[in-house]
């Protein structure tokens, strides 16, 4: 990963302002379950999932079906089958449907689902999470299976072209291979990537000003893809594109909460805010914490939290299909976990026409009150980027008066001093300690007891990189650099910070 960090072209790894995430979502409008990945709804009902010999968790998943490009129902159900069985319990190395763990398919043609449980056994299994997702995955992944989006990439693209029109250098990274939406959702003459021959890397194409880069631009169409496939494109995508100057970087992210997200948020562009799109009627509050929890976990902030088709107005008057109090709820949401804003963007027809035909609405009407909204949204996130990059920067410093690094905790006020010596001793990394065995490469006097560093970078918002008079660069995460010794006994500094 590091290897792929380096290999990445300088333009990308150091864009003048951070990349913003946008992230996943709850589940879909419809009640079923997301057919490109796994909504956070079904994450939040697996209870139980183990492949271990006792049986005790059951699990109902849905899933949005279009039948119009299948056979028969049973056709159908032996493409699920098909599907699930790609997925191999590693402790019985055969594949679940031969387990005999999925159970009651059934597909309604009237109600468009895909319905099973897997009869799955002990609750509070560590791969019930995995199963989840490959489940997820592998049907969302049958090209009949209807897409039921919540409005990530509507509210992406529009997000973006807000942002463009704002006088920001912008890209958007469509995350989706499993069911791209950026190439429906603008129309750019080019819509092929084009590699650059000499530099091998790819060139975005472009529209309207904002470039933009997607696997549906690839000239592949819809991929069928396992797990590690999927993490490998998207790295290799956003690794290799040569972005040149951005401002913001979008990324309009996959359903879920699964190695993709990881990979994105912290190995290819360390994300500096996510913004959480869902909508009304589902508004399960576990569903919008499961996706605040991951961001949390990987330190992206949740800047702000859309509202997608709250309302619609007809004949003079405003309605509510999923009721009015679903607001209240959205407003929980974002009291309780913190997020500064919430945005309501109403079901509009020339939203899901626009999103549609290749003119994102922020541009075909700027002057109207869905783009109002989206300024709102883009001052909101402008400001809170400015805010964290401005946190980070000057989170871990190296006060040279009193030979000590500070760390500031974002968002907190807590402070603490390191001696740099002991923060070189304990990198974590596999030039100082065995991968394999664990064992202490670098041995406690190799590091000079006066040492320190020449220069710190914020990476992310999670780690800071470190490069010391050796030439080393350490990797160093918040979350390390709140385990170690910390100074005492040390005079308040009064000169600022050298580096940060
Ligand atoms: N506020 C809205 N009013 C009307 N239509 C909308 C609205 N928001 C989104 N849509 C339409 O709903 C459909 C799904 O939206 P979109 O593709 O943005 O969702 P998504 O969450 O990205 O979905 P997926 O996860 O399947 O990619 C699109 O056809 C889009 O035009």
């Amino acid at each position: 990963m590091r290897n792929l960090r380096a290999a990445a072209p300088a333009s990308f790894l150091a864009p003048p302002a951070p990349p913003l995430l946008l992230p996943p979502s709850t589940p879909t409008p419809r009640g079923a379950f997301s057919a490109k990945a796994s909504p956070a709804a079904a994450v939040a009902q697996a209870h139980g999932w183990c492949p271990s010999p006792r049986r005790v968790g059951r699990l109902r998943r849905r899933s949005g079906a279009a039948s119009s490009s299948v056979a028969s129902v049973e056709d159908a159900k032996k493409d699920v089958l098909v599907a699930l069985s790609q997925i191999i319990d590693p402790d019985f190395g055969t594949d679940i449907v031969s387990c005999g763990f999925v159970k009651d398919l059934e597909i309604s043609e009237a109600l468009e689902e895909v319905s099973f449980r897997l009869e799955l056994t002990t609750p509070a299994c560590p791969i019930k999470d995995m199963f989840e997702e490959k489940a997820n995955e592998v049907v969302a992944a049958l090209p009949w299976v209807k897409k039921g989006g919540v409005g990530k990439s509507t509210v992406a693209v529009n997000l973006a072209y807000t942002l463009a029109g704002m006088g920001a250098r912008v890209g958007i990274f469509d995350a989706d291979v499993f069911g791209p939406s950026l190439p429906t959702m603008v129309s750019p003459e080019n819509r092929l990537l084009v590699m650059n021959p000499e530099s091998r890397s790819i060139l975005p194409t472009e529209y309207l000003g904002v470039k933009m880069v997607s696997f549906g631009f690839a000239g592949q169409g819809r991929a069928i893809m396992r797990g590690p496939m999927v993490s490998g494109v998207i790295n290799q995508l956003l690794t290799t594109t040569d972005w040149g100057e951005l401002d913001y970087l979008v990324i309009d992210m996959p359903p879920g909460t699964g190695d993709i997200h990881l990979t994105l948020c912290q190995v290819v562009a360390p994300l500096t805010a996510a913004v959480i799109v869902t909508t009304p009627q589902k508004l399960a509050f576990i569903d919008v914490a499961k996706g605040v929890r991951m961001f949390s976990k990987l330190k992206v902030p949740c800047v702000a939290v859309v509202e997608n088709m709250c309302y619609f107005d007809a004949d003079g008057k405003r309605f509510y299909p999923f009721g009015q109090g679903s607001g209240a709820q959205a407003r929980k949401v974002v009291q309780q976990f913190g997020i500064p804003h919430l945005f309501d963007l109403p079901i509009r027809p020339t939203l899901s026409a626009s999103g549609d035909t290749g003119i994102p609405e922020v541009v075909a009407d700027p002057q109207g009150d869905v783009a109002k909204t989206f300024q709102n949204l883009g001052v909101c996130v402008v400001q809170q980027c400015a805010k964290i990059r401005q946190q980070v920067s000057t989170a871990v410093s190296y006060d040279r008066s009193i030979r000590a690094i500070r760390v500031k905790v974002p968002d907190s006020d807590e402070e603490f001093l390191l001696h740099p010596a002991t923060v070189r001793r304990n990198d974590r990394s596999a030039q100082s300690v065995d991968e394999w065995t664990g064992e202490q490469k670098v041995q406690y006097g190799d590091i000079p007891e006066d040492i320190e560093p020449e220069e710190i970078r914020p990476m992310g918002n999670y780690a800071v990189s470190i490069t010391w008079p050796d030439g080393f660069s350490q990797i160093a995460p918040y979350d390390q650099l709140e385990m170690l010794e910390r100074l005492v006994d040390v005079p308040r500094a009064t000169t600022a910070a050298v580096s940060s």
